[in-house]
This record gives C-alpha cells, sequence and structure tokens, in this order.
C-alpha cells in the first residue's frame, strides 16, 4: 500500500487567506499542533516577503523536531538566500520555488518568453540545489499552461535538480478528470523522474479543490499539498482533513495510508479556526458542527439502532466524543423519547410520552432549535397544564398603536365546557386580564408579575410568573405559564392562577 504525504501550507497559502495574519507565537503553535498531527511537510512562510514572515519560518524552524520546514521563493536569488538563512536551524529543510509558466502570467505578469522561463527556472533550481539537499519547483497556474511547455518546464527543474514537482491549479480551474490525465501526461512524458514526488496544489474556486487532489492521487501524486480546514488565498486551498479522511474511509479504493493522526483532527481543525478568525461553516465536511448531527427522525431512528446505517465515520475518529442528534420539527418520536430519557424523565407512561411529543411538534414549528431547556419547560408546562382545571383554547388580540388593545379569549374547564369573552385595557395584558376577569366574573387583584427567557435566542420560551389575590377571601395564589409567546405565556399564568383559586373554593 502507498504512503500519500501530507504538505500543509496553512501559514503560507493560508495566510494568503483575506483578514488571517498569524504572529510568530501562533505561527509556532500552530506548526507544534501540525507536527503532532502527522503533517510531512510545513511551508512555514515565504521569509523575503517581510522580516516577521522571515522570523516566523527561523521560529519554527527551530521548534520543529522531525516535519519538514519549507521555505518558499520567487525564481531570484535573494528569496532563495532569505529562505536559506530562515531555514538554517531547521532539522530537515525544503525549498519551494516556483514560476509561472501559463501563457496569461508570462505575458502579462512576468513579461517574460517562454525560453526566458525555462533559463530562469534552470538558473534558480540549480542555485537552489546548491543550498537545499530537497528543492521543489512549482510552474504556478500549471492547469492554464500549454501541456508540451509545462513537461519542459518540469523537465528543466527536474534536469536542475528539484526532487519534488508540484502541479498547482492556481486558479482551481482544474476538474477531477483534467487533474488526473494531467498528471498521466507528466509523468508519461518526462524523464528521469524515478525518485521525484509528485505533488498537487489545488484551489478551491469551483469547489473541486478535494475532488482534484484525490484525482491527482489515483493518478501517481505521493503528496497532496493543502491547509487545515481549507483556508487559503480566494475560496481557499484543498482541505487536509478531506483529503486524509477519505483516503482512510476509502482505502479499499484508494489504497493508501497517510502518516495523519486522524483523532486529533478536530482540535487541529480548531486551533486553526480559532488563531484565524476563521468560522467553520456547520455543513463543512468531516469538522463542520453539522458533520455528525442528525435531525431528521428516520436518519434519528436509524442511528439509535446502529450509527452505521447513518455515518460513515464515528466521530471518535476525528476526535470529537459523541454525535449529536439535535431535536427539530423532523424529529421523530424515537429521539423525542431518548431525549426525555437523557434528561432524567424515566417514569413518563406511553401516553404522557405521546401528549409530550405532540406539543413538541408543536414547539419545534415555531422555534429553530430545540434545547434542552425546552423540553424541561415543555415537561413542566404539561404537567401544569394536566393539573389545572382551566385551559387556554384560544387567544386574540387587536393592537392599536395609539388606543386600547383588545382580547378575546376562549377558556375550556375540567368538564368540557367552553367559555368566552372580551374585553379591552391599556395594554395587551391588562386586555388578557380584563376578557379573563370577565370570563371568570372575577375581580381579582394581580399582585405580582414576571417573565423570564427559558432559553436563549430570538425564539426563545417565556416563563412568566404571577401572584394573584382574592380581595374577598384574601387567598393568594402563585399562577405560572410557559409559552414560545409572552403574552399566551401570561394568558396561561393567569389561568393557572384561577385555576388554584377555584380548587381552594372548591376544597372550602
Ligand atoms: C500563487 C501564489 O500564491 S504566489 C505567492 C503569493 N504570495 C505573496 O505574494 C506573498 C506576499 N508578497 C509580497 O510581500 C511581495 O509581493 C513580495 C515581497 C514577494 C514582492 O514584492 P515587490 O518586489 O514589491 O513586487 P510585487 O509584489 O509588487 O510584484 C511581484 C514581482 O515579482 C515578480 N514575480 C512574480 N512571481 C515571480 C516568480 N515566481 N519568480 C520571479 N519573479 C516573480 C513579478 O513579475 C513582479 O516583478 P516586477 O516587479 O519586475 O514586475
Ligand atoms: C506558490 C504556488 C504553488 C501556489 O500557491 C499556487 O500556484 O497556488
Ligand atoms: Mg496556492
Amino acid at each position: 500500500m502507498k504512503t500519500i504525504q501530507f504538505f500543509d501550507t496553512s501559514l503560507r497559502d493560508g495566510e494568503q487567506t483575506p483578514g488571517v495574519n498569524f504572529n510568530t507565537a501562533e505561527k509556532v503553535r500552530i506548526a507544534k499542533q501540525l507536527e503532532s498531527y502527522g503533517i510531512d511537510a510545513l511551508e512555514a512562510g515565504f521569509p523575503i516577503t517581510s522580516p516577521g514572515d522571515f522570523e516566523a519560518v527561523s521560529e519554527i524552524a527551530k521548534a520543529v523536531d522531525t516535519m519538514t520546514v519549507v521555505g518558499l521563493a520567487r525564481c531570484r536569488k535573494k528569496d532563495i538566500d532569505a529562505a536559506y538563512e530562515a531555514l538554517k536551524h531547521a532539522n530537515h529543510p525544503q525549498i519551494h520555488v516556483f514560476l509561472a509558466t501559463s501563457e496569461i502570467h508570462m505575458k502579462y505578469k512576468l513579461h517574460m518568453s517562454e525560453e526566458e522561463v525555462l533559463a530562469s527556472i534552470k538558473e534558480h533550481v540549480t542555485y537552489a540545489k546548491s543550498l537545499f539537499e530537497k528543492v521543489q519547483f512549482s510552474p504556478e497556474d500549471a492547469t492554464r499552461t500549454e501541456k508540451e511547455f509545462l513537461v519542459k518546464a518540469i523537465q528543466t527543474a527536474v534536469d536542475a535538480g528539484a526532487t519534488i514537482i508540484n502541479v498547482p491549479d492556481t486558479v482551481g480551474y482544474s476538474n477531477p478528470t483534467e487533474y488526473g490525465e494531467l498528471f498521466q501526461y507528466i509523468t508519461s512524458n518526462c524523464q528521469n523522474i524515478d525518485n521525484v514526488i509528485f505533488s498537487c496544489h489545488c484551489h478551491n474556486d469551483l469547489g473541486m479543490a478535494t475532488a482534484n487532489a484525490l484525482a491527482a492521487i489515483e493518478n501517481g501524486a505521493g503528496r497532496v499539498e493543502g491547509t487545515i480546514n481549507g483556508i487559503g488565498e480566494r475560496a481557499g486551498n484543498t482541505a487536509i482533513e478531506e483529503v486524509a479522511l477519505a483516503l482512510h474511509i476509502r482505502q479499499d479504493f484508494y489504497q493508501a495510508k497517510t502518516n495523519i493522526i486522524l483523532e486529533k483532527t478536530k482540535m487541529t481543525s480548531d486551533l486553526i479556526s480559532r488563531l484565524s478568525g476563521i468560522p467553520i461553516h456547520k455543513t463543512k465536511p468531516i469538522i463542520g458542527g453539522n458533520a455528525f448531527a442528525h435531525e431528521s427522525g428516520i436518519h434519528q431512528d436509524g442511528v439509535l439502532k446502529h450509527p452505521d446505517t447513518y455515518e460513515i465515520m464515528t466521530p471518535q475518529l476525528i476526535g470529537l466524543k459523541t454525535n449529536h442528534l439535535p431535536l427539530g420539527k423532523l424529529s421523530g418520536s424515537h429521539a423525542f423519547g431518548q431525549k426525555l430519557i437523557e434528561l432524567g424523565y424515566t417514569n413518563l407512561t406511553p401516553e404522557e410520552q405521546q401528549i409530550l411529543f405532540d406539543e413538541f411538534k408543536v414547539l419545534a414549528d415555531k422555534k429553530k432549535n430545540i434545547l434542552d431547556r425546552d423540553i424541561h419547560a415543555l415537561v413542566a408546562g404539561n404537567a401544569i397544564s394536566t393539573s389545572q382545571s382551566l385551559e387556554l383554547k384560544n387567544l386574540q388580540l387587536q393592537f392599536t398603536s395609539n388606543g386600547q388593545q383588545a382580547a378575546v379569549i376562549e377558556i375550556e374547564t375540567s368538564d368540557k365546557e367552553k367559555l368566552s369573552d372580551s374585553a379591552t385595557g391599556l395594554g395587551s395584558i391588562q386586555a388578557i386580564y380584563n376578557t379573563i376577569n370577565r370570563i371568570m366574573d372575577k375581580d381579582v387583584q394581580l399582585d405580582a408579575f414576571r417573565i423570564e427567557s427559558l432559553t436563549s435566542g430570538e425564539d426563545a420560551q417565556a416563563e412568566v410568573h404571577v401572584e394573584v389575590s382574592n380581595p374577598e377571601t384574601q387567598e393568594s395564589v402563585h399562577g405560572v405559564g410557559i409559552d414560545f409567546d409572552i403574552l399566551t405565556a401570561s394568558a396561561k399564568a393567569y389561568i393557572n392562577a384561577f385555576s388554584k383559586l377555584r380548587e381552594g373554593e372548591k376544597h372550602d
């Protein structure tokens, strides 16, 4: 089985992500993490670009032990000298020399002819080889380069001493079929390449960076360049964790292994995300927040019965503790029942569970994320409504911005009698409470009103507490109402208090 190497460029191409700027200490920390993650070679920077980049490459060179440390250089002697200086303390130094070979780049950017480009490659790779044992050459914009000329450029670099040839899809233009064929074309047309490692470097402009890297591997690439979380110039680079996991999970197909310690994937990804300030999209493969989350009922039921039904890898494989079954409107009774058990509601009868499940579905239609506290509230709310003799059946409000508010309310008694009426008030809550007073034909006194948000977010559930007293009997009761809507929760709390007053009257 072949071994595929990983060349990480999170600190060089990754730092070309607009807005990303790692300081030296952060870069050293990342380098150490990448070494422990099993990265074979780390492009620590482009030393000529600034004193800061030079210092970071030097510090990483000193800090890293077994991993190869790479410095980038244009085909300019001063760039190669700077890389040499920065890497002089590295245990395993490597230089990466590049020059664009596509007609567009040669004509408009470099203002160089094909002959000048070939001469520059020969001169600078030869010079790099006089200072470094490991020399990598990249024909920038290879995938838009005329193929015969690309082979000439690569052959020139190999003849001058390059032992690693990287084939960049600089602008993310290629697709897996073409990119794979390009590796076939290069390897069958270049000479003396027995000891040359071919490497791929893809950008994600058309969303094909991972697929292209895998196509390169299928066609002879022994090394993959990429970044953690796929950060990088424009739409980013190949995400190393995606290729590493694809090779692992589909070893049957790719017949390849890597040196990556997969269990460190999540912590490595988290570190890059934290220090780069680039959050990971929820649906990002492997490391996105939803990668191991199952929301729909049929999937949740399957995963509860056997995770393999809907998971091609375990969360533990990438260093996560567990998968996640978020509850939402598409969840089913199995997942809901499992959540009730997790939260300690183990004594519910099947009928009680069914009532709660029906209420949960109504809530989930209104609320995007159902949190544990929502379930607690649901159970608590249900306990309130099943124990009370009055239940809110309907509430309608008419709101005017500069006048009296009006409410129409229907209440059902435990004998299934429906009572309804309407009233106005200065505010919506006063209108609701005046209406309930009319329905109950009693003027009680509202002594206290308190509202709490049970969960966070715009769609949080509200819990309303009221203290109500009967002036005739001096009896004082506490009522509570829980609902997604504040005004409904307020009505429920008041009705709950009335239920208690009625209970008290019955017992007198
Ligand atoms: C595909 C990639 O990701 S390539 C890497 C991109 N990374 C960066 O650019 C890192 C940050 N860059 C920098 O700090 C600066 O661009 C530097 C220090 C590298 C160069 O700065 P300057 O000398 O001011 O030049 P500037 O960036 O404006 O222009 C680039 C010059 O390099 C030349 N050049 C570009 N690529 C190469 C190359 N591979 N070999 C030789 N010369 C090159 C350009 O033709 C241009 O030359 P010119 O000044 O003769 O026209
Ligand atoms: C420097 C080169 C390899 C590069 O980043 C690219 O071509 O995308
Ligand atoms: Mg690049």
